[in-house]
Protein backbone atom coordinates (compact mmCIF):
# COMPACT_ATOMS: atom_id res chain seq x y z
CA UNK A 1 0.00 0.00 0.00
CA UNK A 2 2.61 2.42 0.76
CA UNK A 3 4.27 1.98 -2.28
CA UNK A 4 1.26 4.04 -4.04
CA UNK A 5 2.33 6.72 -1.35
CA UNK A 6 5.08 7.92 -3.98
CA UNK A 7 1.70 9.38 -5.66
CA UNK A 8 1.43 11.99 -3.07
CA UNK A 9 4.84 13.31 -3.47
CA UNK A 10 3.66 16.63 -4.27
CA UNK A 11 1.72 17.05 -1.31
CA UNK A 12 4.76 16.41 1.19
CA UNK A 13 3.75 20.17 3.17
CA UNK A 14 0.06 18.62 3.79
CA UNK A 15 1.32 15.39 4.53
CA UNK A 16 3.72 16.34 7.48
CA UNK A 17 1.94 19.32 8.81
CA UNK A 18 -1.82 18.19 8.62
CA UNK A 19 -0.53 15.50 11.55
CA UNK A 20 1.89 17.77 13.51
CA UNK A 21 -1.71 20.16 14.00
CA UNK A 22 -3.38 16.66 14.61
CA UNK A 23 -1.14 16.67 17.21
CA UNK A 24 -0.90 19.94 18.92
CA UNK A 25 -4.56 18.84 19.12
CA UNK A 26 -3.69 16.28 20.91
CA UNK A 27 -1.10 17.85 23.48
CA UNK A 28 -3.93 20.81 23.95
CA UNK A 29 -6.32 17.66 24.69
CA UNK A 30 -3.84 16.45 27.17
CA UNK A 31 -3.18 19.54 28.80
CA UNK A 32 -7.39 20.15 29.23
CA UNK A 33 -7.83 17.96 31.92
CA UNK A 34 -4.58 19.44 33.85
CA UNK A 35 -7.35 22.82 33.66
CA UNK A 36 -10.11 21.32 34.99
CA UNK A 37 -7.92 19.54 37.92
CA UNK A 38 -7.01 23.12 39.32
CA UNK A 39 -9.96 24.47 38.28
CA UNK A 40 -11.98 22.24 40.97
CA UNK A 41 -9.15 22.11 43.35
CA UNK A 42 -7.93 25.32 43.90
CA UNK A 43 -10.87 27.32 42.71
CA UNK A 44 -14.25 25.35 43.47
CA UNK A 45 -13.17 23.87 46.58
CA UNK A 46 -11.44 26.60 47.89
CA UNK A 47 -14.12 29.57 46.67
CA UNK A 48 -11.75 30.96 44.56
CA UNK A 49 -14.24 33.09 42.35
CA UNK A 50 -11.18 34.55 40.17
CA UNK A 51 -9.32 30.95 39.53
CA UNK A 52 -12.30 29.47 38.33
CA UNK A 53 -13.03 32.39 35.77
CA UNK A 54 -9.11 31.99 34.89
CA UNK A 55 -9.07 28.43 34.05
CA UNK A 56 -12.34 28.47 33.03
CA UNK A 57 -10.77 31.13 30.16
CA UNK A 58 -7.58 29.04 29.64
CA UNK A 59 -9.73 26.04 29.15
CA UNK A 60 -11.87 27.82 26.16
CA UNK A 61 -8.82 29.31 25.13
CA UNK A 62 -7.14 25.70 24.80
CA UNK A 63 -10.39 24.06 23.11
CA UNK A 64 -10.42 27.35 20.56
CA UNK A 65 -6.63 26.79 19.59
CA UNK A 66 -7.25 23.02 19.62
CA UNK A 67 -10.30 23.39 17.09
CA UNK A 68 -8.05 25.70 14.93
CA UNK A 69 -5.34 23.21 14.79
CA UNK A 70 -8.22 20.31 13.85
CA UNK A 71 -9.53 22.36 10.95
CA UNK A 72 -6.35 23.16 9.72
CA UNK A 73 -5.61 19.47 9.64
CA UNK A 74 -9.05 18.23 8.25
CA UNK A 75 -7.84 21.53 5.26
CA UNK A 76 -4.15 20.22 4.76
CA UNK A 77 -5.95 15.79 4.84
CA UNK A 78 -8.71 17.46 2.32
CA UNK A 79 -5.93 18.85 -0.31
CA UNK A 80 -3.67 15.76 0.23
CA UNK A 81 -6.51 13.37 -0.08
CA UNK A 82 -7.61 14.55 -2.82
CA UNK A 83 -4.68 15.59 -4.68
CA UNK A 84 -3.25 12.13 -4.46
CA UNK A 85 -6.52 10.57 -5.44
CA UNK A 86 -6.56 12.67 -8.78
CA UNK A 87 -3.07 12.06 -9.32
CA UNK A 88 -3.53 8.35 -8.87
CA UNK A 89 -6.03 8.23 -11.14
CA UNK A 90 -4.56 9.93 -14.07
CA UNK A 91 -1.62 7.97 -13.69
CA UNK A 92 -3.83 4.84 -13.83
CA UNK A 93 -5.40 6.31 -16.67
CA UNK A 94 -2.52 6.45 -18.65
CA UNK A 95 -1.25 2.85 -18.15
CA UNK A 96 -4.59 1.41 -18.83
CA UNK A 97 -4.12 3.68 -21.81
CA UNK A 98 -0.89 2.10 -23.16
CA UNK A 99 -2.21 -1.49 -22.43
CA UNK A 100 -2.31 -3.36 -25.80
CA UNK A 101 -5.81 -4.90 -26.07
CA UNK A 102 -4.15 -8.02 -24.46
CA UNK A 103 -3.82 -6.68 -21.01
CA UNK A 104 -7.11 -5.19 -21.66
CA UNK A 105 -8.75 -8.12 -22.70
CA UNK A 106 -6.89 -9.66 -18.95
CA UNK A 107 -8.02 -7.47 -16.19
CA UNK A 108 -11.80 -6.70 -18.49
CA UNK A 109 -13.66 -3.62 -18.19
CA UNK A 110 -15.59 -3.91 -15.35
CA UNK A 111 -12.58 -4.40 -13.00
CA UNK A 112 -10.69 -1.69 -14.29
CA UNK A 113 -13.63 0.72 -13.92
CA UNK A 114 -13.64 -0.42 -10.08
CA UNK A 115 -9.90 -0.35 -9.40
CA UNK A 116 -10.21 3.61 -11.22
CA UNK A 117 -12.77 4.43 -9.03
CA UNK A 118 -13.75 2.18 -5.94
CA UNK A 119 -10.30 1.02 -4.81
CA UNK A 120 -8.60 5.20 -5.65
CA UNK A 121 -11.66 6.12 -3.45
CA UNK A 122 -10.40 3.54 -0.75
CA UNK A 123 -6.66 4.82 -1.14
CA UNK A 124 -8.19 8.34 -0.71
CA UNK A 125 -9.67 7.66 2.83
CA UNK A 126 -6.84 5.67 3.49
CA UNK A 127 -4.38 8.91 3.04
CA UNK A 128 -7.12 11.11 4.55
CA UNK A 129 -7.54 8.95 7.71
CA UNK A 130 -3.58 8.35 8.27
CA UNK A 131 -2.90 12.50 8.01
CA UNK A 132 -5.72 13.22 10.38
CA UNK A 133 -5.47 9.94 13.16
CA UNK A 134 -2.69 8.09 12.77
CA UNK A 135 -0.27 10.20 14.69
CA UNK A 136 -3.40 11.58 17.53
CA UNK A 137 -4.74 8.16 18.47
CA UNK A 138 -1.28 6.36 19.50
CA UNK A 139 -0.26 10.21 20.93
CA UNK A 140 -3.45 10.34 23.12
CA UNK A 141 -3.44 6.90 24.52
CA UNK A 142 -0.03 6.73 25.08
CA UNK A 143 0.11 10.41 26.16
CA UNK A 144 -2.99 9.43 28.29
CA UNK A 145 -1.28 6.95 30.80
CA UNK A 146 1.76 9.08 30.96
CA UNK A 147 -0.59 12.17 31.87
CA UNK A 148 -2.22 9.49 34.58
CA UNK A 149 1.37 8.31 35.83
CA UNK A 150 2.02 11.92 36.07
CA UNK A 151 -0.96 12.65 38.46
CA UNK A 152 -0.41 9.66 40.65
CA UNK A 153 2.00 6.84 39.87
CA UNK A 154 -0.04 3.98 41.55
CA UNK A 155 -3.54 4.89 39.86
CA UNK A 156 -1.57 4.99 36.87
CA UNK A 157 -1.03 0.79 37.30
CA UNK A 158 -4.98 0.61 37.14
CA UNK A 159 -4.48 2.13 33.76
CA UNK A 160 -1.57 -0.32 32.56
CA UNK A 161 -4.42 -3.05 33.90
CA UNK A 162 -6.88 -2.13 31.88
CA UNK A 163 -4.56 -1.30 28.49
CA UNK A 164 -3.84 -5.07 27.45
CA UNK A 165 -7.82 -6.14 28.54
CA UNK A 166 -8.96 -3.50 25.89
CA UNK A 167 -6.44 -4.44 23.29
CA UNK A 168 -7.17 -8.09 23.65
CA UNK A 169 -11.21 -7.17 22.87
CA UNK A 170 -10.01 -4.90 19.64
CA UNK A 171 -7.69 -7.67 18.85
CA UNK A 172 -10.23 -10.25 19.07
CA UNK A 173 -12.83 -8.00 17.26
CA UNK A 174 -10.46 -6.86 14.25
CA UNK A 175 -9.48 -10.67 14.46
CA UNK A 176 -13.27 -11.71 13.23
CA UNK A 177 -14.51 -8.67 11.42
CA UNK A 178 -11.45 -8.21 8.92
CA UNK A 179 -11.67 -11.47 7.20
CA UNK A 180 -15.56 -10.33 6.78
CA UNK A 181 -14.63 -6.99 5.35
CA UNK A 182 -12.64 -8.67 2.79
CA UNK A 183 -15.06 -10.89 1.44
CA UNK A 184 -17.89 -8.13 0.87
CA UNK A 185 -14.99 -6.24 -0.73
CA UNK A 186 -14.61 -9.03 -3.34
CA UNK A 187 -18.92 -9.17 -3.43
CA UNK A 188 -19.35 -6.04 -3.84
CA UNK A 189 -16.75 -5.98 -6.85
CA UNK A 190 -19.08 -8.95 -7.75
CA UNK A 191 -21.90 -7.30 -7.72
CA UNK A 192 -20.58 -4.24 -9.53
CA UNK A 193 -19.43 -6.37 -12.70
CA UNK A 194 -22.90 -7.71 -12.14
CA UNK A 195 -24.86 -4.15 -12.48
CA UNK A 196 -22.77 -3.09 -15.58
CA UNK A 197 -23.53 -6.16 -17.74
CA UNK A 198 -27.11 -6.00 -16.77
CA UNK A 199 -27.60 -2.18 -17.62
CA UNK A 200 -25.57 -2.61 -20.57
CA UNK A 201 -27.08 -6.12 -21.62
CA UNK A 202 -31.21 -4.92 -20.67
CA UNK A 203 -32.66 -5.40 -24.04
CA UNK A 204 -30.71 -8.80 -24.39
CA UNK A 205 -31.71 -9.83 -20.83
CA UNK A 206 -35.75 -8.21 -22.03
CA UNK A 207 -35.76 -10.38 -25.46
CA UNK A 208 -34.49 -13.62 -23.73
CA UNK A 209 -37.04 -13.18 -21.13
CA UNK A 210 -34.47 -13.56 -19.13
CA UNK A 211 -35.58 -10.56 -16.40
CA UNK A 212 -36.75 -12.82 -13.45
CA UNK A 213 -33.67 -15.12 -13.61
CA UNK A 214 -31.23 -12.27 -13.41
CA UNK A 215 -33.68 -10.24 -10.73
CA UNK A 216 -33.15 -13.23 -8.93
CA UNK A 217 -29.45 -13.38 -9.47
CA UNK A 218 -29.01 -9.65 -8.54
CA UNK A 219 -31.37 -10.11 -4.90
CA UNK A 220 -29.37 -13.30 -3.87
CA UNK A 221 -26.38 -11.27 -4.26
CA UNK A 222 -27.38 -8.41 -2.56
CA UNK A 223 -28.95 -10.33 0.30
CA UNK A 224 -25.45 -12.38 0.46
CA UNK A 225 -23.72 -8.87 0.92
CA UNK A 226 -26.59 -7.69 3.70
CA UNK A 227 -26.14 -11.21 5.54
CA UNK A 228 -22.12 -10.55 5.33
CA UNK A 229 -22.66 -6.54 6.68
CA UNK A 230 -24.87 -8.35 9.04
CA UNK A 231 -22.24 -10.58 10.78
CA UNK A 232 -19.98 -7.78 10.68
CA UNK A 233 -22.13 -5.65 12.75
CA UNK A 234 -23.17 -8.29 15.29
CA UNK A 235 -19.19 -8.42 16.26
CA UNK A 236 -18.86 -4.37 15.99
CA UNK A 237 -21.87 -3.98 17.87
CA UNK A 238 -19.63 -6.11 20.52
CA UNK A 239 -17.10 -3.34 20.48
CA UNK A 240 -19.38 -0.34 22.18
CA UNK A 241 -20.99 -2.64 25.26
CA UNK A 242 -17.48 -4.24 26.10
CA UNK A 243 -15.28 -0.78 25.52
CA UNK A 244 -18.35 0.92 28.10
CA UNK A 245 -17.86 -2.13 30.30
CA UNK A 246 -14.40 -2.21 30.78
CA UNK A 247 -14.20 1.73 31.01
CA UNK A 248 -17.13 1.64 33.91
CA UNK A 249 -14.60 -0.72 35.27
CA UNK A 250 -11.86 1.25 35.13
CA UNK A 251 -13.90 4.48 36.56
CA UNK A 252 -15.40 2.44 39.33
CA UNK A 253 -11.39 1.19 40.13
CA UNK A 254 -10.36 4.94 39.84
CA UNK A 255 -13.10 6.08 42.51
CA UNK A 256 -12.68 3.66 44.83
CA UNK A 257 -9.01 3.56 45.06
CA UNK A 258 -9.17 7.46 44.11
CA UNK A 259 -11.30 8.03 47.40
CA UNK A 260 -9.04 6.12 49.63
CA UNK A 261 -6.39 8.31 48.27
CA UNK A 262 -8.78 11.32 48.22
CA UNK A 263 -9.25 10.52 52.15
CA UNK A 264 -5.59 10.43 53.09
CA UNK A 265 -5.19 13.46 51.32
CA UNK A 266 -2.57 12.26 49.08
CA UNK A 267 -5.28 12.70 45.93
CA UNK A 268 -7.40 15.94 45.07
CA UNK A 269 -10.79 15.41 43.84
CA UNK A 270 -10.59 17.35 40.78
CA UNK A 271 -7.22 14.89 39.92
CA UNK A 272 -9.79 12.26 39.94
CA UNK A 273 -11.77 14.10 37.44
CA UNK A 274 -8.67 14.71 35.33
CA UNK A 275 -7.55 11.19 35.44
CA UNK A 276 -11.60 9.74 34.68
CA UNK A 277 -10.81 11.52 31.88
CA UNK A 278 -7.44 10.86 30.63
CA UNK A 279 -8.92 6.92 31.07
CA UNK A 280 -11.96 8.01 28.61
CA UNK A 281 -9.49 9.47 26.28
CA UNK A 282 -7.55 6.20 26.15
CA UNK A 283 -9.86 4.20 25.90
CA UNK A 284 -11.33 6.21 22.75
CA UNK A 285 -8.13 6.81 21.18
CA UNK A 286 -7.66 2.96 21.25
CA UNK A 287 -11.33 2.39 19.39
CA UNK A 288 -10.01 5.18 16.60
CA UNK A 289 -6.97 2.87 16.29
CA UNK A 290 -9.06 -0.74 15.52
CA UNK A 291 -11.07 1.20 13.21
CA UNK A 292 -7.53 2.77 11.29
CA UNK A 293 -6.54 -1.46 11.11
CA UNK A 294 -9.86 -2.33 9.93
CA UNK A 295 -9.98 0.48 7.42
CA UNK A 296 -6.15 -0.13 5.99
CA UNK A 297 -6.92 -3.61 5.82
CA UNK A 298 -9.68 -2.81 3.38
CA UNK A 299 -7.35 -0.24 1.42
CA UNK A 300 -4.51 -2.76 1.32
CA UNK A 301 -7.06 -4.80 -0.59
CA UNK A 302 -7.45 -2.11 -2.81
CA UNK A 303 -4.49 -0.92 -3.27
CA UNK A 304 -3.25 -4.10 -4.26
CA UNK A 305 -5.65 -4.78 -6.79
CA UNK A 306 -4.66 -0.74 -7.83
CA UNK A 307 -0.58 -2.00 -8.10
CA UNK A 308 -1.19 -5.33 -9.80
CA UNK A 309 -2.56 -2.84 -13.08
CA UNK A 310 0.62 -0.83 -12.58
CA UNK A 311 2.98 -3.66 -11.63
CA UNK A 312 1.37 -4.84 -15.31
CA UNK A 313 3.73 -4.16 -18.43
CA UNK A 314 2.11 -3.52 -21.30
CA UNK A 315 2.77 -6.38 -23.87
CA UNK A 316 2.94 -4.22 -27.10
CA UNK A 317 6.36 -0.93 -26.88
CA UNK A 318 6.41 1.99 -28.76
CA UNK A 319 9.57 2.62 -29.52
CA UNK A 320 8.99 2.90 -33.69
CA UNK A 321 10.50 5.93 -35.20
CA UNK A 322 8.77 6.14 -38.73
CA UNK A 323 6.36 8.77 -39.23
CA UNK A 324 6.06 9.14 -42.87
CA UNK A 325 4.73 6.63 -45.77
CA UNK A 326 7.38 5.56 -48.04
CA UNK A 327 5.62 6.07 -51.57
CA UNK A 328 5.75 3.72 -54.19
CA UNK A 329 5.66 0.69 -51.42
CA UNK A 330 2.36 -1.44 -50.94
CA UNK A 331 0.06 0.14 -48.73
CA UNK A 332 -0.18 -3.08 -46.87
CA UNK A 333 1.69 -6.31 -46.95
CA UNK A 334 1.24 -9.60 -44.37
CA UNK A 335 4.24 -11.83 -44.75
CA UNK A 336 4.09 -15.61 -43.38
CA UNK A 337 1.81 -14.09 -40.39
CA UNK A 338 1.13 -16.56 -37.74
CA UNK A 339 -1.48 -15.39 -34.50
CA UNK A 340 -2.30 -16.58 -30.86
CA UNK A 341 -4.43 -14.59 -28.61
CA UNK A 342 -2.29 -16.41 -25.47
CA UNK A 343 0.96 -18.72 -24.93
CA UNK A 344 -1.49 -21.21 -24.37
CA UNK A 345 -4.23 -20.96 -27.04
CA UNK A 346 -3.75 -22.26 -30.17
CA UNK A 347 -2.86 -20.28 -33.65
CA UNK A 348 -5.93 -17.91 -34.59
CA UNK A 349 -3.84 -16.65 -38.25
CA UNK A 350 -1.83 -19.00 -39.52
CA UNK A 351 0.56 -18.29 -42.32
CA UNK A 352 -1.05 -14.85 -43.56
CA UNK A 353 0.34 -13.87 -46.53
CA UNK A 354 -1.07 -11.12 -49.07
CA UNK A 355 -0.43 -7.40 -50.40
CA UNK A 356 -2.66 -4.08 -50.77
CA UNK A 357 -1.51 -1.41 -52.85
CA UNK A 358 -2.53 1.89 -52.91
CA UNK A 359 -6.25 3.44 -53.71
CA UNK A 360 -7.14 -0.40 -54.06
CA UNK A 361 -10.17 -2.72 -52.35
CA UNK A 362 -9.38 -5.39 -50.49
CA UNK A 363 -12.83 -7.75 -49.46
CA UNK A 364 -12.32 -10.29 -46.81
CA UNK A 365 -14.89 -12.78 -46.31
CA UNK A 366 -15.22 -16.25 -44.37
CA UNK A 367 -17.15 -18.13 -41.61
CA UNK A 368 -17.78 -16.58 -38.53
CA UNK A 369 -14.54 -17.08 -36.28
CA UNK A 370 -12.47 -17.66 -39.25
CA UNK A 371 -10.22 -14.96 -38.24
CA UNK A 372 -11.17 -11.63 -40.45
CA UNK A 373 -11.42 -9.21 -37.32
CA UNK A 374 -8.15 -10.84 -35.61
CA UNK A 375 -6.44 -10.37 -39.06
CA UNK A 376 -7.07 -6.39 -39.55
CA UNK A 377 -6.81 -5.80 -35.71
CA UNK A 378 -2.22 -6.58 -36.48
CA UNK A 379 -2.31 -3.76 -39.06
CA UNK A 380 -2.65 -0.85 -36.12
CA UNK A 381 -0.74 -3.06 -33.94
CA UNK A 382 -3.66 -3.57 -31.26
CA UNK A 383 -1.64 -6.86 -30.87
CA UNK A 384 1.61 -8.06 -32.27
CA UNK A 385 2.09 -11.01 -34.55
CA UNK A 386 3.39 -14.36 -33.15
CA UNK A 387 5.67 -14.80 -36.39
CA UNK A 388 5.84 -12.71 -39.51
CA UNK A 389 5.94 -9.35 -40.55
CA UNK A 390 3.53 -6.60 -40.71
CA UNK A 391 4.09 -4.14 -43.33
CA UNK A 392 2.27 -0.56 -43.76
CA UNK A 393 3.80 1.83 -46.15
CA UNK A 394 7.11 0.63 -46.63
CA UNK A 395 7.67 -0.32 -43.07
CA UNK A 396 7.24 -2.62 -40.33
CA UNK A 397 4.15 -1.71 -38.15
CA UNK A 398 6.74 -2.44 -35.45
CA UNK A 399 8.97 0.52 -36.54
CA UNK A 400 6.22 3.25 -36.83
CA UNK A 401 5.81 5.55 -34.25
CA UNK A 402 2.15 4.21 -33.09
CA UNK A 403 0.37 7.53 -32.57
CA UNK A 404 1.31 8.33 -36.55
CA UNK A 405 0.86 4.42 -37.50
CA UNK A 406 -2.80 4.75 -35.58
CA UNK A 407 -3.42 8.35 -37.03
CA UNK A 408 -2.75 6.86 -40.95
CA UNK A 409 -5.65 4.12 -40.36
CA UNK A 410 -9.54 4.72 -39.62
CA UNK A 411 -11.07 1.38 -38.37
CA UNK A 412 -14.66 1.42 -38.02
CA UNK A 413 -15.16 -1.68 -35.63
CA UNK A 414 -18.44 -4.41 -35.91
CA UNK A 415 -19.77 -2.64 -32.94
CA UNK A 416 -20.71 0.95 -34.11
CA UNK A 417 -19.14 2.79 -30.69
CA UNK A 418 -20.48 6.77 -30.45
CA UNK A 419 -19.79 8.79 -27.54
CA UNK A 420 -22.34 11.16 -25.65
CA UNK A 421 -22.26 14.33 -27.38
CA UNK A 422 -23.68 16.01 -30.49
CA UNK A 423 -23.02 14.58 -34.07
CA UNK A 424 -20.90 17.25 -34.63
CA UNK A 425 -18.49 16.24 -31.67
CA UNK A 426 -18.48 12.68 -32.68
CA UNK A 427 -17.18 13.46 -35.98
CA UNK A 428 -14.19 15.52 -34.69
CA UNK A 429 -13.24 12.90 -32.94
CA UNK A 430 -11.70 12.06 -36.46
CA UNK A 431 -10.40 15.41 -37.02
CA UNK A 432 -10.47 17.73 -34.06
CA UNK A 433 -10.76 21.33 -36.12
CA UNK A 434 -13.13 19.62 -38.74
CA UNK A 435 -15.19 22.56 -39.89
CA UNK A 436 -19.23 21.75 -40.94
CA UNK A 437 -18.53 21.73 -44.36
CA UNK A 438 -16.08 18.73 -43.79
CA UNK A 439 -18.60 17.23 -41.72
CA UNK A 440 -21.33 17.37 -43.95
CA UNK A 441 -18.84 15.96 -46.75
CA UNK A 442 -17.73 13.09 -44.56
CA UNK A 443 -21.69 12.31 -44.00
CA UNK A 444 -22.18 12.80 -47.65
CA UNK A 445 -19.94 10.26 -48.68
CA UNK A 446 -21.16 7.98 -45.91
CA UNK A 447 -24.70 8.28 -47.00
CA UNK A 448 -25.69 9.75 -43.40
CA UNK A 449 -25.79 13.24 -44.88
CA UNK A 450 -30.16 13.16 -45.68
CA UNK A 451 -31.05 11.33 -42.93
CA UNK A 452 -29.03 14.52 -40.08
CA UNK A 453 -30.18 16.96 -42.56
CA UNK A 454 -33.70 16.15 -41.54
CA UNK A 455 -33.24 16.59 -37.93
CA UNK A 456 -34.15 19.44 -36.40
CA UNK A 457 -30.18 20.59 -34.73
CA UNK A 458 -28.47 18.76 -37.78
CA UNK A 459 -24.29 18.72 -36.91
CA UNK A 460 -25.80 19.86 -33.26
CA UNK A 461 -28.15 17.03 -32.75
CA UNK A 462 -27.56 15.53 -29.61
CA UNK A 463 -26.03 11.73 -29.49
CA UNK A 464 -27.23 9.57 -26.22
CA UNK A 465 -25.25 6.90 -24.31
CA UNK A 466 -24.13 4.73 -26.98
CA UNK A 467 -25.67 5.99 -29.78
CA UNK A 468 -29.12 4.85 -28.40
CA UNK A 469 -31.54 7.69 -30.15
CA UNK A 470 -29.97 6.23 -33.58
CA UNK A 471 -30.79 2.94 -35.50
CA UNK A 472 -27.99 0.46 -36.09
CA UNK A 473 -27.86 1.41 -39.66
CA UNK A 474 -27.42 5.46 -38.86
CA UNK A 475 -25.31 4.45 -36.38
CA UNK A 476 -23.02 2.28 -38.60
CA UNK A 477 -22.78 5.37 -41.40
CA UNK A 478 -22.25 8.46 -38.07
CA UNK A 479 -19.19 6.02 -37.59
CA UNK A 480 -18.00 5.47 -41.07
CA UNK A 481 -18.16 9.38 -41.53
CA UNK A 482 -16.55 10.09 -38.64
CA UNK A 483 -13.75 7.78 -40.18
CA UNK A 484 -13.65 9.33 -43.55
CA UNK A 485 -12.86 12.87 -41.82
CA UNK A 486 -9.48 11.55 -40.86
CA UNK A 487 -8.20 11.38 -44.22
CA UNK A 488 -6.85 8.20 -43.52
CA UNK A 489 -4.20 6.42 -45.71
CA UNK A 490 -6.27 3.30 -44.95
CA UNK A 491 -9.71 2.43 -44.37
CA UNK A 492 -11.28 -0.53 -42.63
CA UNK A 493 -14.53 -1.48 -42.29
CA UNK A 494 -15.07 -4.35 -40.01
CA UNK A 495 -18.22 -5.89 -41.07
CA UNK A 496 -19.60 -2.07 -40.45
CA UNK A 497 -22.20 -2.48 -43.41
CA UNK A 498 -23.98 -5.57 -42.25
CA UNK A 499 -26.99 -2.92 -40.79
CA UNK A 500 -27.30 -1.35 -44.19
CA UNK A 501 -29.67 -2.19 -46.97
CA UNK A 502 -28.54 -3.24 -50.43
CA UNK A 503 -28.89 0.13 -51.72
CA UNK A 504 -27.34 2.18 -49.18
CA UNK A 505 -24.89 -1.02 -49.11
CA UNK A 506 -23.87 -0.11 -52.76
CA UNK A 507 -24.24 3.42 -53.23
CA UNK A 508 -21.84 3.73 -50.14
CA UNK A 509 -19.20 1.69 -51.36
CA UNK A 510 -19.53 3.53 -55.03
CA UNK A 511 -18.99 7.01 -52.97
CA UNK A 512 -15.95 5.17 -51.43
CA UNK A 513 -14.53 4.25 -54.80
CA UNK A 514 -15.29 7.89 -56.06
CA UNK A 515 -14.20 9.33 -53.28
CA UNK A 516 -11.61 7.93 -51.37
CA UNK A 517 -7.77 8.42 -52.24
CA UNK A 518 -6.84 5.61 -49.80
CA UNK A 519 -6.80 1.87 -49.77
CA UNK A 520 -9.79 0.26 -47.97
CA UNK A 521 -10.14 -3.01 -46.34
CA UNK A 522 -13.67 -4.48 -46.45
CA UNK A 523 -14.78 -7.31 -43.81
CA UNK A 524 -18.29 -8.45 -45.19
CA UNK A 525 -20.27 -11.74 -44.96
CA UNK A 526 -22.23 -9.99 -47.55
CA UNK A 527 -20.48 -11.23 -51.02
CA UNK A 528 -21.73 -8.85 -53.00
CA UNK A 529 -20.28 -5.56 -50.19
CA UNK A 530 -17.13 -7.06 -51.32
CA UNK A 531 -16.73 -8.37 -54.67
CA UNK A 532 -15.93 -5.67 -56.93
CA UNK A 533 -13.11 -5.49 -54.71
CA UNK A 534 -9.63 -6.06 -56.76
CA UNK A 535 -8.60 -8.85 -54.34
CA UNK A 536 -10.80 -11.17 -51.91
CA UNK A 537 -9.08 -12.84 -49.43
CA UNK A 538 -11.33 -16.27 -48.51
CA UNK A 539 -10.78 -17.18 -44.95
CA UNK A 540 -10.93 -20.56 -42.88
CA UNK A 541 -9.87 -21.62 -39.69
CA UNK A 542 -7.19 -19.10 -39.61
CA UNK A 543 -6.02 -19.62 -42.85
CA UNK A 544 -6.02 -17.51 -46.08
CA UNK A 545 -8.31 -20.47 -48.09
CA UNK A 546 -8.12 -18.70 -51.44
CA UNK A 547 -6.66 -14.87 -52.40
CA UNK A 548 -7.67 -12.88 -55.65
CA UNK A 549 -10.20 -11.43 -57.50
CA UNK A 550 -14.04 -12.30 -57.82
CA UNK A 551 -13.59 -13.89 -61.43
CA UNK A 552 -10.47 -15.60 -59.95
CA UNK A 553 -12.14 -17.26 -56.99
CA UNK A 554 -15.15 -18.15 -59.25
CA UNK A 555 -12.14 -20.36 -61.16
CA UNK A 556 -10.25 -21.71 -58.16
CA UNK A 557 -11.94 -21.81 -55.33
CA UNK A 558 -14.65 -24.43 -54.43
CA UNK A 559 -15.31 -23.55 -50.64
CA UNK A 560 -15.91 -19.52 -52.63
CA UNK A 561 -18.55 -21.28 -55.43
CA UNK A 562 -19.82 -22.82 -52.66
CA UNK A 563 -20.37 -19.37 -50.56
CA UNK A 564 -21.38 -17.43 -53.86
CA UNK A 565 -24.07 -20.57 -54.31
CA UNK A 566 -25.26 -20.40 -51.00
CA UNK A 567 -26.18 -16.69 -51.16
CA UNK A 568 -28.14 -16.77 -54.13
CA UNK A 569 -29.97 -19.58 -52.83
CA UNK A 570 -30.74 -17.34 -49.60
CA UNK A 571 -31.13 -14.21 -51.60
CA UNK A 572 -33.83 -15.76 -54.34
CA UNK A 573 -36.02 -17.31 -51.44
N1 LIG B 1 -9.84 -11.45 -27.48
C1 LIG B 1 -9.77 -12.73 -27.83
N2 LIG B 1 -9.17 -13.61 -26.99
C2 LIG B 1 -9.08 -14.90 -27.34
N3 LIG B 1 -9.55 -15.43 -28.49
C3 LIG B 1 -10.15 -14.61 -29.33
C4 LIG B 1 -10.30 -13.22 -29.06
N4 LIG B 1 -10.94 -12.64 -30.10
C5 LIG B 1 -11.18 -13.63 -30.98
N5 LIG B 1 -10.71 -14.81 -30.54
C6 LIG B 1 -10.75 -16.10 -31.24
O1 LIG B 1 -10.05 -15.97 -32.46
C7 LIG B 1 -10.74 -16.64 -33.49
C8 LIG B 1 -11.01 -15.66 -34.66
O2 LIG B 1 -11.90 -14.64 -34.19
P1 LIG B 1 -12.28 -13.38 -35.06
O3 LIG B 1 -13.06 -12.45 -34.22
O4 LIG B 1 -11.08 -12.88 -35.72
O5 LIG B 1 -13.23 -14.06 -36.16
P2 LIG B 1 -14.07 -13.35 -37.30
O6 LIG B 1 -13.77 -14.10 -38.54
O7 LIG B 1 -13.86 -11.90 -37.31
O8 LIG B 1 -15.54 -13.71 -36.80
P3 LIG B 1 -16.89 -12.86 -37.02
O9 LIG B 1 -17.23 -12.93 -38.48
O10 LIG B 1 -17.87 -13.64 -36.20
O11 LIG B 1 -16.65 -11.50 -36.52
C9 LIG B 1 -12.02 -17.20 -32.90
O12 LIG B 1 -11.80 -18.57 -32.65
C10 LIG B 1 -12.17 -16.45 -31.60
O13 LIG B 1 -12.74 -17.27 -30.61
Amino acid sequence: MFQLLRYARNYRKEITLGPFFKFLEAVFELILPLFMARLVDEGIALHDQKKVIEMALSMLGLSIIGLICALTCQYYASIASQGFGTVLRNRLMEKINRFSHNELNHFGTDTLITRMTNDINQMQNALAMLIRLVVRAPFLSIGSVIMAFYIDWQMGIIFLVLLPIFCLVLFLIIHYSVPLYKKIQQKLDQLNQLVTQNLSGVRVIRAFARTKTETAHFTEETEEISRLNQKVANISALLSPSTTLIMNAGVVALLYFGGFKVNLGHLEQGQILALINYMNQMLLALIVVSNLVILFTRAAASANRINEVFATDPSLIDTGTIHQVIEHAPLVAFDHVDFRYTKKSGLALQDISFTLEKNKILGITGATGSGKSTLINLIPRFYDPFAGAIHFAGSNVKDWALDDLRSAIALVPQTAVLFSGTIRENLQWGKQDASDAECWAALATAQASEFVEHLPNGLGTPILENGKNFSGGQRQRLTIARALIRKPKLLILDDSLSALDYQTDLELRQALKQELDCGVIIISQRLRSIQSAETILLMDNGKISAQGSHEELLNTSELYQELVASQAESEAS
